[in-house]
């Protein structure tokens, strides 16, 4: 068998596209959706990601602003715009592109976003709510992992649903949001005792591990659907799995392009749903 690509970069379009024409519904009601992306420090590669995500944003009409803050930056420094960008009316969306140097906690920086803007879905309220199953903003990597599944037209009740990874950004919130839909779901890391075992059962296989490479093609069950996180190398062998699996994403243009396809799809949600509690007061 040699498997069906799955195309990141045309669904994405396609969420895009829908996207663009909800934001001039909401332009017309004097409602312009609006994301902040926050970068500390000049790593290349986070700088190559918020510059896509302040493009993206742009083309499909949205405002943005990309706060870039020298490495120096305190803690506090950082907190103090968050603040402005929670009280900010042009702003529906927050990201604080991570990691974050070493001298600042994440943690305190992401409990200091206002849920409704939470856009990342990283606040312990919106994972709170993710894990009850309410209504919120969900992290995106994960949405747009399970927006790819669906779209093979694969179903995904009853599944067998194997994670390997167990990272609060990818690995946890998948696996739930892969439990929502009614999969049965295992979840794998770097101490499960046999990881062949484990992935050879999967009807649908999801690697975010961050290993470049780490599973090679006899890992997979016949015919089954491989989503690979890793960026910018697979974790996946994909020659090799596409001989195995029936559907599998690329890296790069795969989940990437996904990710930011739901940013911007969570960033118009909470445009929407902060309107409507402004309109309500
Ligand atoms: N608060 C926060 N939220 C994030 O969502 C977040 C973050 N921090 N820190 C870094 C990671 C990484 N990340 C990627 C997004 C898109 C691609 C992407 O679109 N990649 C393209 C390739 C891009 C290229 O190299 O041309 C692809 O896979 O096709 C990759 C990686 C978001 N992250």
């Amino acid at each position: 068998m040699t498997a069906q690509i799955i195309n990141g970069r045309a669904v994405r379009d396609e969420i895009l596209a829908g996207l663009q024409q909800d934001i001039e519904t909401l332009k017309q009601q004097g409602v312009q959706p609006g994301l902040a992306v926050v970068l500390v420090g000049d790593d290349p590669a986070s700088k190559q990601y918020v510059g896509m995500k302040a493009k993206k944003s742009k083309e499909i009409g949205m405002y943005s602003e990309v706060h870039a803050l020298p490495s120096t930056t305190s803690q506090e420094e950082l907190l103090t715009l968050i603040g402005q960008l929670n009280e900010s009316d042009k702003i529906h969306g927050i990201l604080v592109q991570l990691p974050l140097p070493p001298h600042i906690d994440e943690k305190a920086v992401i409990d200091a976003i206002r849920v409704e803007k939470d856009v990342d879905g990283f606040h312990p309220v919106s994972v709170g709510n993710m894990v009850i199953g309410d209504d919120c903003l969900l992290p995106c990597t994960p949405a747009g992992i399970i927006e790819l599944i669906k779209r093979t037209g694969t179903a995904i009740a009853g599944k067998h649903a194997v994670v390997v990874g167990r990272s609060n950004i990818v690995g946890k919130p998948v696996a739930l949001l892969l439990l929502r839909e009614n999969a049965t779901v295992s979840i794998c890391h770097s101490k499960t005792a046999d990881m062949k075992e484990m992935t050879r059962q999967a009807d649908i296989l999801v690697v975010a591990a961050g290993r470049p490479g780490l599973i090679p093609g006899d890992y997979i069950k016949p015919g089954a659907i491989v989503i690979d996180v890793g960026t910018p190398v697979g974790d996946v062998q994909f020659e090799d799995a596409s001989q195995t699996a029936s559907a599998i994403t690329p890296v790069p243009g795969g989940v990437g392009p996904m990710t930011i396809a739901m940013l911007m799809s969570n960033t118009v949600k909470a445009a929407k749903q902060i309107a409507a509690q402004a309109q309500a007061k």
